[in-house]
C-alpha cells in the first residue's frame, strides 16, 4: 500500500543500556541521537527505549531515579530545541516524593514538553510491582498532525489500552521497551496485532544488550496500519528508521470499517473507564 500526504520520518534509538549508570547512559544515547539527526532524511521524531537512564537496577532505584524527572526533561528538551526534532523520550525512572515511576516525556521541536505518561501495567516477571508505582492516566501526544497514544513495553499485552487510545483518535501507538529473550515471538506478534486490530501505526523501540543474565533482543519495529513491517532492527545497536503517514491510517480504516462495525453494547467491558489526558505529569 502506498503512502501519501505529509509523512513523518521516525528514528528509533535501539541502544544498549548500562544498568545503574544514568550519566553513562545519557552520554551514550546522546551520541546515538546526534548520529540519528544527521540521517537522510533527517528524522522528524526520535523515540528512545524504556528505562534508559537506569535500566532495571530496581534494588538501587530509590537512589538513582531522576528526582522529579528534571534532569531527564531538561536534557531531552534541550536536544529537541537544538536539533529541531520531536522526541518521545522512551521512559526514565523518575522519583516523585518516595515513589518511583516508569515515565515517558515527549517534546516538540521547540523543546516544549507535550506530554508525560507513566507505565500503567507493571511487569511482575521483572519485579516492577515491588519497586515502582503504576501511572493512572492514558495519554495522547500531538505530533504535528499525527495523534499518538503512549504505552510502555508490557502495556502492549493489554489490548484495551491501544483500543481506548485509537477510539479517542490515536493513529499511532508508541512503545518504548526493555523486552528480552525468550519472548521475541510475543513481541512481534503483539505489536503486529495492535497495529492490525486498531488500524494504526505501531512504533516500538526496544533496547539491546545483556544485563544480569537477561538478553534484550532489539527488533525495534515500525508497523503500518495494514500490518506491514516498514522497518525492523536486528539484535545489536542501530538506528531504525522509517516514515509514517496519517493518511494511510484513514485509507486502511476506510477499506475495512472495523470501528464502525464494533458492537460495544455486547462487550463485557462496556465502560470506557478513565479519561485520556493530553499529557499529565506522573501522579
Ligand atoms: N519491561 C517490560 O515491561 C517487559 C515486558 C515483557 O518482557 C513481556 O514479556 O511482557
Amino acid at each position: 500500500m502506498t503512502q501519501r500526504g505529509k509523512t513523518l520520518a521516525v528514528a528509533l534509538i535501539q541502544a544498549d543500556i548500562e544498568i545503574g549508570r544514568p550519566q553513562a547512559n545519557k552520554a551514550h544515547l546522546g551520541d546515538l541521537m546526534e548520529k540519528a539527526v544527521q540521517g537522510d532524511p533527517k528524522p522528524d521524531l526520535l523515540v528512545l527505549p524504556e528505562m534508559w537512564n537506569t535500566g532495571y537496577a530496581l534494588e538501587q532505584i530509590q537512589e538513582i531515579a531522576d528526582p522529579g524527572g528534571e534532569d531527564t526533561r531538561e536534557w531531552l528538551s534541550s536536544f529537541a530545541r537544538r536539533h529541531g526534532v520531536m522526541i518521545v523520550g522512551g521512559s526514565a525512572a523518575v522519583k516523585i516524593e518516595d515513589r518511583i515511576y516508569n515515565t515517558m516525556y515527549a517534546f516538540d521541536r521547540t523543546g516544549r514538553q507535550i506530554g508525560a505518561y507513566s507505565k500503567l501495567h507493571l511487569f511482575r516477571l521483572m519485579d516492577e510491582e515491588k519497586h515502582l508505582t503504576a501511572g493512572s492516566a492514558l495519554v495522547k501526544l500531538e505530533l504535528e498532525g499525527l495523534t499518538a497514544g503512549a504505552s510502555i513495553c508490557y502495556d502492549i499485552r493489554f489490548p484495551e489500552l491501544a483500543r481506548s487510545l485509537a477510539l479517542d483518535g490515536a493513529k499511532m501507538l508508541i512503545v518504548p521497551a526493555e523486552w528480552p529473550h525468550p519472548r521475541l515471538r510475543h513481541w512481534r506478534t503483539l505489536l503486529a496485532a495492535r497495529a492490525i486490530e486498531n488500524q494504526m501505526y505501531v512504533v516500538a523501540c526496544n533496547r539491546v544488550g545483556s544485563s544480569r543474565g537477561t538478553d534484550f533482543f532489539g527488533h525495534s519495529m515500525i508497523i503500518d496500519p495494514w500490518g506491514e513491517i516498514v522497518a525492523e532492527g536486528g539484535e545489536t545497536e542501530e538506528i531504525v528508521t522509517g516514515c509514517v503517514s496519517p493518511e494511510l491510517v484513514d485509507e486502511v480504516r476506510g477499506r475495512i470499517p472495523v470501528f464502525a462495525d464494533r458492537r460495544p453494547e455486547l462487550y463485557a467491558d462496556r465502560k470506557r473507564g478513565a479519561d485520556i489526558d493530553q499529557g499529565s505529569q506522573p501522579q
